[in-house]
């Protein structure tokens, strides 16, 4: 018998940059499920019909996606298997025969917008933008508008995926279109729970925690359970809880792996302190650079500091 393919679903229609990240760690029997938007790529892991999705997490240039972190908090937990960096430039792609000068107003994803802003300001001061859910579906929507329909379309060109355009059948207006050449967004696979793997010695965790409310000193505390641990903080960001001004969570990933026992030490740290903590992975940190532990904050000092406690409850240590 053989077992049926899997699937993974991701932010489509096809030519994203989310698929781009996915092409780089799904196997090669894939079946992709392209959703409309990075909630839905999410709640089908939740619902069992994928077995993984792939969604953008950070962007270089505007920083977290709000779409993906706030979805993480809300809905059944899910967890971070692994991570990716697609390096991102766009091109300014229309129909056969538009020139840069018919351009006067451009779709893409507004992510894809913030990063191109400066270069539309440079060559096309005139264009206005019209928000699209993903950078290539505005792509597919100008290749499959017919002649006829093609009037109803507000925009006459995208900035999108090079593969997208040629997915689409594009013509490329203008190419290497970025205000900043070097940007990078960073993608994670993210499953369903199970039996967390074992560390690698190159990890990342991330994970959410609330503060305990309108306390002095609480965001200090907070961090102090890594820093008393020697626990390195990567990225650390405010989400508004929702319910009221002025509460937030903290979306943060941190060095090390769950089955380190300093990194375990911080979650029971946050735990007995804050009122909402969620784990939400550890996986195998993109640069594969080894993490370097603090002196006595090793799984070794942590089992001969707990022999000794041992010691002392048996009467055996003075
Ligand atoms: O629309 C896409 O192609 C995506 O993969 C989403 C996304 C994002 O959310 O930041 C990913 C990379 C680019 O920065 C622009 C858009």
């Amino acid at each position: 018998m053989t077992t049926p393919a899997p699937t993974w679903s991701f932010l489509g229609p096809g030519g994203t940059f989310c698929e781009s990240a996915l092409r780089q760690v799904a196997p090669r029997d894939v079946v992709l499920d392209p959703c409309q938007d990075v909630p839905t790529a999410l709640d089908h892991v939740r619902d069992r019909s994928a077995v993984a999705a792939v969604v953008p997490i950070e962007n270089s240039v505007e920083g977290g996606v709000n779409a993906t972190l706030d979805n993480l908090v809300a809905g059944a937990p899910l967890v971070i298997a692994a991570e990716m960096a697609v390096p991102i430039t766009f091109v300014l792609a229309g129909r056969r025969g538009t020139r840069l000068e018919d351009v006067r107003a451009i779709s893409t994803h507004p992510h894809a917008w913030a990063q191109c802003r400066g270069w539309v300001h440079q060559h096309l001061p005139e264009a206005v933008y019209i928000e699209g859910t993903s950078t290539s579906a505005p792509a597919r929507a100008l290749a499959e508008a017919d002649d006829a329909a093609d009037a109803a379309l507000d925009y006459q060109a995208v900035l999108c995926n090079p593969l997208a355009a040629e997915q689409y059948h594009l013509n490329i207006i203008a190419g290497g279109v970025a205000d900043n050449p070097d940007a990078v967004t960073r993608f994670v696979k993210v499953c369903r729970p199970g039996r967390v793997g074992e560390p690698t010695g190159a990890d990342k965790t991330t994970l959410l925690v609330q503060l305990p409310h309108n306390r002095a000193g609480a965001l200090l505390d907070m961090l102090e359970q890594f820093s008393v641990r020697g626990v390195n903080l990567t990225r650390i960001e405010s989400r508004p809880v929702g319910d009221s001004l002025g509460r937030y969570r903290f979306s943060i990933d941190v060095e090390g792996h769950i089955r380190e026992e300093r990194v375990q030490a911080a979650f029971i740290g946050l735990h007995r302190t804050c009122p909402f903590l969620r784990f939400l992975g550890s996986y195998p940190r993109l640069d594969s650079l080894p993490v370097v532990v603090p002196a006595g904050t090793s799984d070794k000092d942590f089992v001969v500091a707990r022999s000794w406690v041992a010691d002392v409850l048996d009467g055996r240590t003075l």
